[in-house]
C-alpha cells in the first residue's frame, strides 16, 4: 500500500509522549501519574485488570479526554487511527459496510476498497454493518482505523468478540498492517497469551503503570504477577517470542496445549 502522507513523522522523535498523566473520574483517581511514549515503528500493548483506566488512557492519548494534570504530546501532523471498543453508534442502524466506511471522513471509493481488501473484508461491503459476525465486524473496524493511512493505529480490544483462532489471525493481521502501513500500534488487549507473542513492548496498567517492557520483562515481573495470578504469569513464560517471523497458533495445538 502506497503512503500519500505529505508530512512522515520524525523517525527518532517518539509519535506520542505522556508525561505524568492524572486523571480522577467520580473522585477516583483513574490514572496517577501515567507516562508513557510510543516510539515509530513498534507494537505497544496495554495490558490490566478491568477499569485499570486503558480506555481512559487512550482517550487522552488521542485528545479526547483532557487529563487533570500533567502532559501530552503528539508529533505536529501526526496521523492516528482508532478503533474503538465499542462502534459510536448503533450496530442496528441500517448501513452498509462500505457507507459505514465513508461516514467519517469520506476517504473515497479507492480508499476504502483498499482498506477492506487489506483487513480482509473486500467482499462485505454490499453486506449491512448489524449482519456482520464479530469477527468480520473488527475487521471493518480495523479497516476503518486505516483507511486514512495512520502513522499511529490506536486499537481498544481489537479482539473482543472473536474466538480463539480467530484472535491469532486477527493479531497477525494487526502485525502485517503495522509493516505495510509503516505505522507503530497501539492496543489495549486482555488476550494476554496471544498478545503476549505479538508485540515489541507491554505496559502492565493499574491506573498506574506497575510495569513495562518486553514481554519477557514483563511476564516475570512481581506485579504483573500478583494482578494476573502466578498461573497465567507461567504459562506465559512459554511464549518467549522471535520478532523476525509470524506466529501460526494453531499448528501449536491452540490454547488447550499452553493449560
Ligand atoms: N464518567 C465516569 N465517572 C466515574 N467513573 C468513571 C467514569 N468513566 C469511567 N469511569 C471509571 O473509570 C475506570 C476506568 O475505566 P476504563 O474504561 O478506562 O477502564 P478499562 O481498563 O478500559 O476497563 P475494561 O478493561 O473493563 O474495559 C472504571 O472504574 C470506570 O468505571
Amino acid at each position: 500500500m502506497t503512503r500519500r502522507k505529505h508530512n512522515k513523522p520524525s523517525d527518532t522523535e517518539p509519535l506520542v509522549a505522556l508525561h505524568g498523566v492524572s486523571l480522577s473520574k467520580g473522585g477516583r483517581a483513574v490514572l496517577d501519574q501515567v507516562s508513557l511514549s510510543v516510539p515509530p515503528r513498534r507494537i505497544i500493548t496495554v495490558v490490566g485488570p478491568n477499569g485499570a483506566g486503558k480506555t481512559t488512557l487512550l482517550r487522552v492519548l488521542l485528545g479526547l479526554e483532557a487529563p487533570d494534570s500533567g502532559t501530552v504530546r503528539r508529533q505536529p501532523g501526526l496521523n492516528v487511527g482508532y478503533m474503538p471498543q465499542r462502534l459510536p453508534l448503533n450496530q442496528l442502524f441500517p448501513v452498509t459496510v462500505r457507507r459505514f466506511m465513508n461516514l467519517q471522513g469520506r476517504p473515497g471509493r479507492t480508499a476504502v476498497v483498499d482498506a477492506l481488501e487489506l483487513t480482509g473484508v473486500g467482499h462485505l461491503q454490499q453486506r449491512p454493518l448489524a449482519g456482520l459476525s464479530g469477527g468480520e465486524l473488527q475487521r471493518v473496524l480495523l479497516a476503518r482505523a486505516i483507511v486514512q493511512k495512520p502513522d499511529l493505529l490506536v486499537l481498544d480490544e481489537p479482539v473482543q468478540g472473536v474466538d480463539f483462532m480467530g484472535e491469532a489471525a486477527l493479531y497477525r493481521l494487526i502485525h502485517s498492517l503495522k509493516e505495510s502501513l509503516d505505522c507503530s500500534v497501539l492496543m489495549v488487549s486482555h488476550d494476554l497469551h496471544v498478545v503476549m507473542a505479538a508485540t515489541d513492548q507491554v505496559i502492565c496498567l493499574n491506573h498506574h503503570v506497575c510495569c513495562e517492557g518486553t514481554p519477557e520483562t514483563v511476564e516475570s515481573h512481581p506485579d504483573f504477577v500478583q494482578i494476573f495470578g502466578p498461573r497465567d504469569a507461567e504459562t506465559l513464560g512459554v511464549y518467549h517470542h522471535q520478532h523476525s517471523h509470524h506466529h501460526d497458533l494453531s499448528e501449536q495445538g491452540g490454547p488447550a496445549a499452553r493449560d
